[in-house]
């Protein structure tokens, strides 16, 4: 089977680049089409009413034919995956403008032209040379082919259509592919003659072997020729056989229908988070499948007595095996209620796990709540302030789109980068393309139905999902019903740990997930800079992260000034003046403001400003604490900074300014009831950020400012001792979770490596966790996966140095280890 080399997939990969997402709309073109392809419909009728055999000049007058001109990409009104009943059909159309050649070239006077390539072809199985593996395949050249015989009788040469297939390959220009079909009625093979060379013209259904067959041809979308060689061919008998001309086309990603999913990263990334986008469901509108699958109800009636079938369904099932050690290892607590299977032997769960449906914060762990979000580009930043704390996903896709479109308008859109989607799932709940930016799903207070859609994370778990013993890898997971691609499947939930929580709980690392998604982002950012950045993804959709460096220290540094204003709190105090202190002069906070961080965690509401005792100890090595006006200064700077750079970068439109009013102070030091609300609730935090945008000021991290890990604060005199390695780490200020599902986890922890899974990780905003810091963790199907599969996912182990565990994924690209 031929390999495609990553040579070969980065050439497929430019030219879906270059091409855009996915084939235009043009509904003007399509309706034009339509016309015709029903024009020739009723003639062709006619003419077979009158006797007549369908003469093809009869039936394609040039009325009709139009003025069909050959053209190299898509035709307009044509979408990969439209049928046609036959040759003269898909000659109507132009998808392919000659009636009985199988490869459609301009002829060798229009040299121009003829230089580019080939316009078309079609595929119809009539050769033995043709080798179709689907997503790519190899398509055997004209010439030479004795269609009675069917058999090649002479050798091909790489001239006329054959030499224009080279030349697609050498000038990258894609090729229109058709392929022609026949099913039913017990038959199979394909539709057309050698090479395509049999011209249709005959109805769509014929009566054959007592079985209706249906018989046609569907536009595949556009491949591009990789490669092209000449062999003997394999024909019957003795050889030596006559050479043919083979031509190796691959369908380029988003423009052909069996390659709706990228099945390799796009802008050469290779870890599952990166910039790359990658489409996993087909279509807006498609139908949900005929299955048990959409189990997601609303009524609790229904609910309950949907859940007490599956009950029994899984005792029916497994029962009578003895293979089910448990009916519900959620104990009621999914939707859906998810059994453990052991066909092996008789491990259970293990001991003490508890199942969680959401996340649990580990003892002494400062809970982080997201201030507002904010973003590099202003006009999005100001949208978001004003319309995400309403949490519509919807309303923030429409903006982002409007966006992209005066994007496009401009003639600056990224090449190969796919505008943002007004709605994130089809009808069917499906993902219709990653998301690397994040994606936001609409609170339950959203009422629209795009907005009940957008809630497929925020609803859990609502498939089949059991848990069983695998051979070689412990635990897996399944599902009894078949998954479309794009469908939720679940998130990764368990108890959330600082990294360096997480690197103590030694021998029980094997649940652990970091959330370290936008990291790797912002890594990427900072490697390729903003410049080339912008090339791939808008700017404007650059989701927003703490600052880990001077602006997170200062705000960091504001805080505890302001939380020292709320202990001692004098009725009438003034905002401190902006006086810089002497170098080392740093006050230690008093009881009072350790009390005041200590009371906020204890409420469980630490803001990203909260923790005094992070701050402290910071604080001694950080310099100096500066007024609120060199905060703001330092703050407004450094963003300036970094928009003077997404203006500078091609293709990024410059955001007009923002009203004066709105661009706030920055930080200063709140009157003491304001400041001891700031330290109670993170709404009163993210509610003040609102008031005051510079105060919690996020920026992207750029090419300098390379990304360095660092905890989130455990709280001091909480039930975490602070230990001196401890406190070194509060100097750090990005704060990175880590998901621990080992005691405390759901169904996901279950789920295994592979090297070649059906799952991809998507970063989900919903709920209470719409934070780059905290957020869902979505494990999404990436293809269709058929009941009964295991699931599996790529745990990218590489991008924190590999596991060294040995791999038992079984992929036939499996890497040997966890990767
Ligand atoms: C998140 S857990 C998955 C569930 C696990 N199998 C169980 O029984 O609990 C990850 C651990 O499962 C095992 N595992 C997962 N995928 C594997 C693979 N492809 N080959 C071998 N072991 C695997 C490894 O021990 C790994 O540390």
């Amino acid at each position: 089977m031929t390999e495609i080399t990553d040579a070969q997939k980065a050439v497929v990969n430019e030219v879906a680049r270059n091409l855009g997402p996915h084939p235009p709309d043009d509904p003007a073109a399509a309706e034009k089409v339509r016309a015709l392809l029903t024009e020739y419909e009723d003639r062709h009728k006619c003419e077979r009413a009158l006797g007549r055999g369908g003469g093809l000049n009869m039936t394609l007058p040039k009325e009709v034919r139009g003025d069909q001109k050959a053209t190299f990409g898509h035709v307009p009104g044509v979408k990969p995956g439209d049928r046609f009943k036959d040759r003269a059909a898909l000659y109507v159309a132009g998808a392919h403008v000659t009636l009985m050649k199988g490869i459609h070239a301009p002829a060798a006077k229009e040299a121009a032209e003829f230089a580019r390539g080939a316009y078309s072809i079609v595929l119809s199985g009539g050769y033995v040379d043709d080798e179709d593996q689907g997503v790519y395949f190899w398509y055997t050249g004209e010439g030479g082919f004795d269609s009675k015989a069917r058999k090649q009788v002479r050798d091909q040469a790489f001239a006329g259509a054959n030499k224009a297939l080279c030349n697609n390959c050498d000038t990258r220009t894609p090729v229109r592919v058709v392929r022609g079909f026949l099913h039913g009625g017990g038959g199979g093979g394909g539709a057309g003659g050698a090479g395509g060379g049999g011209a249709g013209g005959e109805g769509q259904e014929e009566a054959q072997g007592g079985g209706k067959k249906e018989k046609g041809f569907v536009y595949e979308g556009l491949y591009v020729v990789l490669e092209y060689k000449q062999e003997p061919s394999k024909g019957e008998g003795p050889g030596p056989h006559p050479l043919v001309c083979k031509f190796l086309l691959y369908g380029v990603p988003g423009h052909s229908t069996v390659n709706s999913k990228v099945d390799f990263m796009m802008f050469g990334s290779s870890s599952t988070t990166g910039l790359a986008q990658r489409r996993l469901a087909a279509r807006a509108d498609a139908e949900p499948p005929p299955s048990k699958r959409a189990r997601v109800l609303r009524d609790r009636q229904a609910q309950e007595s949907q859940r007490q079938l599956m009950l029994e369904e899984i005792r029916q099932r497994h029962g009578p095996l003895g293979s089910l050690l448990e009916e519900d290892i959620t104990g009621g607590q999914e939707l859906v209620p998810i059994p453990l299977v052991n066909e092996i032997d008789s491990e259970g769960l293990p001991e003490g796990f508890k199942y969680v449906k959401e996340y649990v914060w580990a003892p002494g762990v400062y809970q982080l709540v997201a201030p507002v979000l904010h973003f590099l580009d202003e006009e999005m930043d100001e949208f978001v302030r004003v319309r995400e704390h309403g949490h519509c996903g919807v309303a923030y896709n429409r903006y982002v789109r409007a966006k992209d479109e005066q994007l496009a308008a401009d003639n600056k859109m990224p090449l190969g980068y796919e505008p943002h989607l007004e709605e994130s799932y089809n009808k069917s709940g499906c993902l219709l393309v990653t998301d690397p930016c994040g994606l936001h799903e609409c609170a339950p207070s959203c009422k629209a139905a795009k907005c009940a859609r957008n809630r497929q994370v925020s609803n859990g778990v609502s498939l089949p999902l059991e848990v069983f013993k695998t051979k070689a890898k412990g635990f897996g997971v399944r599902c009894r019903d078949t998954i479309p691609a794009g469908a939720f499947v679940c998130a990764y939930v368990g108890q959330l740990v600082t990294e360096r929580m997480a690197e103590m709980r030694q021998g029980a690392d094997h649940y652990l997930y970091n959330l370290d998604f936008f990291t790797h982002v912002y890594k990427e950012i900072a490697e390729k800079g903003l410049e080339n950045i912008a090339q791939e993804v808008p700017v404007h959709k650059i989701p927003p992260v703490p600052s880990a460096g001077k602006v997170r220290r200062l705000q960091w540094q504001a805080a505890i000034r302001a939380r020292e204003q709320a202990a001692k709190p004098e009725p009438g105090i003034k905002p401190e003046p902006d006086v810089k202190p002497e170098q080392g002069t740093n006050p230690e906070p008093g009881p009072g403001a350790q009390a005041a961080a200590g009371a906020g965690a204890a409420a469980g509401a630490g803001a990203a400003d909260g923790p005094s005792a992070t701050g402290n100890a910071g604080d001694r090595e950080a310099g100096p604490v500066l007024g609120p006006s060199q905060v703001e200064t330092a703050a407004k700077e450094l963003l300036a900074a970094c928009r003077e750079r997404a203006a500078a970068a091609p293709g990024v439109r410059s955001a007009p300014p923002r009203p004066a009013a709105a661009a706030g102070g920055g930080v200063s030091s709140p009157p003491p009831d304001q400041a001891s609300a700031l330290t109670r609730t993170a709404e009163a935090a993210a509610a003040k950020s609102a008031e005051d945008p510079g105060a919690f000021y996020l920026q992207p991290i750029m090419q300098t400012d390379v990304p360095h890990q660092g905890y989130a604060a455990p709280v001091k005199g909480g039930a975490c001792s602070t230990t001196q390695e401890e406190v070194a780490e509060w100097k750090e200020y990005y704060p990175l979770l880590v998901i621990d599902a080992c005691t405390y986890g759901n169904v996901a922890r279950f789920i295994n490596h592979s090297c070649d899974g059906n799952l991809t990780v998507q970063a989900v905003f919903a709920g209470s966790y719409r934070n780059t810091m905290l957020y869902h963790v979505g494990l999404f199907a990436c293809k269709d996966i058929t009941a009964g599969q295991e699931l599996s996912y790529d745990y990218n182990y590489l991008a924190v140095g590999g596991s060294g565990m040995e791999c038992h994924c079984g992929a036939p690209n499996c890497k040997g280890q966890l990767r």
